[in-house]
């Protein structure tokens, strides 16, 4: 469990970039965070992995403030993917790459090579490739492997597909996806909001370092006062089901307004042709 307290933090100790800021993520949850640039949102993420301590409040980590944790237990129960992949990947090898964490906390053993023989081969890499050879997805998805393959119980993802074309950013989230089925904890920060509705189960809005929404992932995305307050677009079916509902073309209760995914706007578009051909004939 992730817990945050009334958490404020800043950078120089004066400019208070987050205020007041409370949250609980149980074990196994998977969060988005989202919300205009400069909301908060990376700072967030550094507190829950321990990088910055909180100026107010507390962050408790399985009910142990991180001001109360060393560097190496909180690597051991967080791990963290940087928005750019290039700031985690430093060895020459894909397979060293894979190894490097277990090096840095000195576990290296045969159980560890088994680990990362496995996520080679799940991947598919090339052991032997130089890292900074590979192209960005690649590079993306190694830096997730060289986390998922320690296998901590929380993962925080600072936006794990910005600059990765759509077969890609399957590939990442899907994995993202697989882990959290298997219990892993899983907070991201996301711009994409069709990723946010296709993958995430709960969605935290913030604004200028507060939290302005924090609930099921289309309660959040489907309002629209919390969509204006931070400045982001509904996915593109729930923003065709707001837009029907508030133009009076379908009642505001019916199947194709309360569509979320394509899936259930298809098959309410058909239930709802099949009605009107049945009413023509
Ligand atoms: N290392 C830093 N030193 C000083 N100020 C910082 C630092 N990192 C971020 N900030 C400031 O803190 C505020 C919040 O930034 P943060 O990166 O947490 O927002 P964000 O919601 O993640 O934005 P984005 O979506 O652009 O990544 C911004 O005003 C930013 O300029």
């Amino acid at each position: 469990m992730i817990e945050f307290k009334n958490v404020g933090a800043s950078y120089d100790g004066e400019l208070a970039i987050l205020r007041d800021v409370s949250f609980r993520i149980p074990d196994g949850d998977f969060v988005a965070f989202v919300g205009t640039n400069g909301a908060g949102k990376s700072t967030t993420m550094r507190l829950v992995n321990g990088l910055l301590k909180p100026t107010a409040g507390e962050v408790l980590i399985d009910g142990v403030p991180t001001t109360q944790l060393r560097t190496s237990q909180l690597a051991a129960k967080v791990g963290f993917l940087f928005q750019n992949p290039d700031r985690q990947i430093c060895c020459a090898t894909v397979r060293e790459e894979l190894l490097f964490g277990f090096r840095a906390q000195g576990r290296a053993d045969a159980e560890a090579e088994a680990r990362v023989d496995a996520m080679i081969e799940r991947f598919g890499f090339d052991a032997d490739a130089e890292p900074f050879l590979l192209n960005r997805g690649t590079r993306q998805l190694l830096a997730l492997a060289s986390i998922i393959v320690l296998e901590p119980p929380v993962v925080v993802l600072d936006e794990p597909t910005t600059g990765l074309d759509f077969r890609e950013c399957a590939k990442v989230m899907d994995t993202i996806a697989d882990m959290n089925a298997r219990g892993t904890t899983v907070i991201m920060v996301c711009h994409d909001m069709e990723v946010v509705a296709d993958y995430a189960r709960r969605v935290i809005a913030m604004t200028a370092g507060q939290v302005v929404a924090d609930g099921a992932t289309f309660d959040v995305l489907r309002n629209r006062d919390v969509l204006a307050r931070t400045h982001l677009l509904p996915p593109q079916v729930v923003d065709v089901a707001l837009r029907l509902a508030e133009d009076g073309a379908v009642a505001a209760d019916s199947a194709v307004a309360a569509a979320n995914t394509l899936d259930e706007m298809t098959e309410a578009l058909a239930a709802a042709g099949a009605n009107a051909k049945v009413g023509a004939s």
